[in-house]
């Protein structure tokens, strides 16, 4: 009311928080699987519109247009670039934000976004770890022919699978170690336990010192599983300290000579008296690596062979242009994936379809912005739906049907911008300033894998099965029954070659 006296635009159309209180406490669902109740509410309001849960909180505000999702995070980038203040346990996890993600739009971000981009992300780092990739590749082969030969035809769950090979590979770009079994599944079992049950940490966001005795094994667990994290990191980066103070000597079979370890372990804080990070900082960020790199590339490679299962004719189409490149080659050699635009248009077709997150981060506005018509008070939480933007039926025909040939010339995606810069027509990765760093590597991977996967095996479904596509949310948005398919070695392997299942092969359980 204060506000309609002077002479500011109006705020975003407000939404009563009733139907959303409804759903959380009569129906106990989820915070997080309230995404189709939003999608009602801009059926209502539009494409912007706010709401707030508790009364007297600043309403959040929810977009889900791709031009609207432009003006702010492009247009308005700088002012957009913030994230919320976090709330418990994210406080105490990620150090008071001190991590890329939940960290506020200044200095340190960009210390440690440079960081991560230029001496991990950047695509000539990106190509030294092709070795690993190779390895990784080898082990996961190796697990689908043993799978495939011993069960007589029948299909094989891939979930887990492909989570494994790219724990796999991003445990070794973030430590530089090529791991034993029990060393990768001490990595995994904390963060899979913070990752599989942070919905259920929503609840200490409210009266934290109440609810941290209310619910106090809950939160205890939560610390166990922080400090066995750092039980298991520490060993791990004093490893590769020792390393560079022996100038690079030391270190397993297979190590890399770089690794995130290495850049966090050399980076200075300047305005901090040039101090190095702590080992909680070290820690967190570690974390934050796996977090961002493993589930997302995993969920969707799992969507993406889903789809070709489902589309054998779309499989067959991307084994001939793989084919064609590759010849009788033995291995495709990464720089074969460059003479691959079906394979892209596959990648990119899964990306939009089955965008990992179907919202970006939340966003905080950092000024008092109008966008719209209306006025985004200063601090206010900004949700942007990725999904919603991917499946618009005023920019994509048939939204909801996954036609990769959408992406070659003609096609309404030809040519897209991925990173939303010139025009958002899908967002898989968000856009503007805190868009994704990891997605050069995340394509590279599923580019990878995904024609590794086609050229080895013929995927399919026994006859009158169906691949069943629902989706749930877990930490990504995921197959709601995992992918289950047969799959048949395309070529008889006279020779498989074992050396490294002694290193991180054995992590395949
Ligand atoms: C298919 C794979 C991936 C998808 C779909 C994905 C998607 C996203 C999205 C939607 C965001 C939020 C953007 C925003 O808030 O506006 C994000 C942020 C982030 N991602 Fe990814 N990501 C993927 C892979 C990776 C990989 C491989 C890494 C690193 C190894 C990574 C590291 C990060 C980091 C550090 C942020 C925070 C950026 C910031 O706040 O400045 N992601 N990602």
């Amino acid at each position: 009311r204060r506000r309609s006296k002077t002479s500011h635009p109006p705020l975003p159309p407000s939404q009563s928080p009733l139907p959303v209180l409804a759903h959380l406490i009569l129906q106990r669902r989820s915070f997080f699987e309230i995404v189709h109740l939003i999608r009602r509410f801009h059926d209502t309001h539009g494409p912007i519109f706010s709401l707030s849960l508790l009364p007297g909180a600043r309403p959040d505000v929810f977009i889900s247009d791709a031009s609207l999702a432009h003006a702010a995070l492009i247009h308005h980038g700088a002012a957009f670039a913030d994230r919320p203040l976090p709330r418990e346990p994210n406080i105490f996890l990620t150090c008071g934000s001190r991590d890329i993600s939940s960290s506020p739009y200044g200095p340190l971000w960009r210390l440690l976004r440079r960081n991560l981009s230029a001496q991990i992300l950047h695509p000539t780092r990106i190509r030294l770890f092709a070795p690993a990739r190779s390895s990784v590749l080898r082990l996961l082969l190796d697990k689908l022919r043993s799978e495939s030969a011993g069960g007589g035809g029948r299909a094989v769950v891939l979930k887990d699978i492909f989570r494994q090979t790219m724990f796999c590979l991003l445990v070794l770009i973030c430590f530089g170690e090529k791991l034993g079994e029990s060393e990768i599944r001490e990595i995994e079992l904390p963060l899979e336990f913070l990752l599989r049950t942070f919905t259920s940490f929503n609840v200490f966001g409210v009266l934290p010192a109440a609810t941290k005795v209310l619910f106090r094994r809950r939160w205890e667990k939560i610390v166990g599983a922080r400090r066995r994290q750092a039980e298991v990191f520490l060993p791990l980066i004093r490893a590769r300290q020792g390393r560079m103070e022996n100038r690079g000597t030391g270190g397993g079979p297979g190590s890399l000579d770089y690794c995130y370890v290495d850049s966090l372990l050399e980076l200075r804080l300047p305005d901090e008296g040039g101090r190095g990070l702590t080992d909680d900082e070290m820690v967190q960020l570690c974390h934050e690596f796996l977090t961002g790199g493993v589930d997302t590339t995993a969920t969707l490679l799992e969507w993406t062979m889903a789809e070709l299962v489902k589309h054998q004719d779309l499989q067959s189409k991307l084994l001939s242009e793989i084919n064609s490149v590759v010849g009788g080659e033995d291995e495709i050699k990464e720089d074969d994936l460059e003479r691959m635009p079906y394979l892209k248009a596959v990648v990119m077709e899964a990306l939009r379809r089955h965008p990992p997150g179907h919202y970006v981060l939340p966003h905080a506005v950092a000024e008092d912005v109008v966008l719209n018509g209306y006025l985004i008070p200063a601090k206010t939480e900004v949700h942007v739906a990725v999904a919603d933007v991917n499946w618009d039926e005023r920019k994509w025909e048939d939204p909801m049907e996954f036609r990769p040939a959408r992406f070659l010339a003609g096609g309404e995606g030809e040519g897209v911008d991925i990173t939303g810069s010139r025009e958002i027509k899908m967002m898989p990765f968000g856009a503007g300033r805190r868009m994704c760093p990891g997605y050069g590597l995340a394509m590279l991977h599923m580019e990878f894998f995904v024609a590794n996967l086609v050229r080895e095996f013929e995927w399919s479904v026994e006859e009158g099965e169906v691949v069943d596509m629902s989706e749930t949310l877990e930490f990504t948005t995921v197959m709601k029954n995992p992918l289950q398919s047969q799959v048949i070695p395309r070529r008889k392997i006279e020779e498989v070659d074992t050396r490294d299942c002694n290193n991180i092969g054995v992590a395949f359980r």
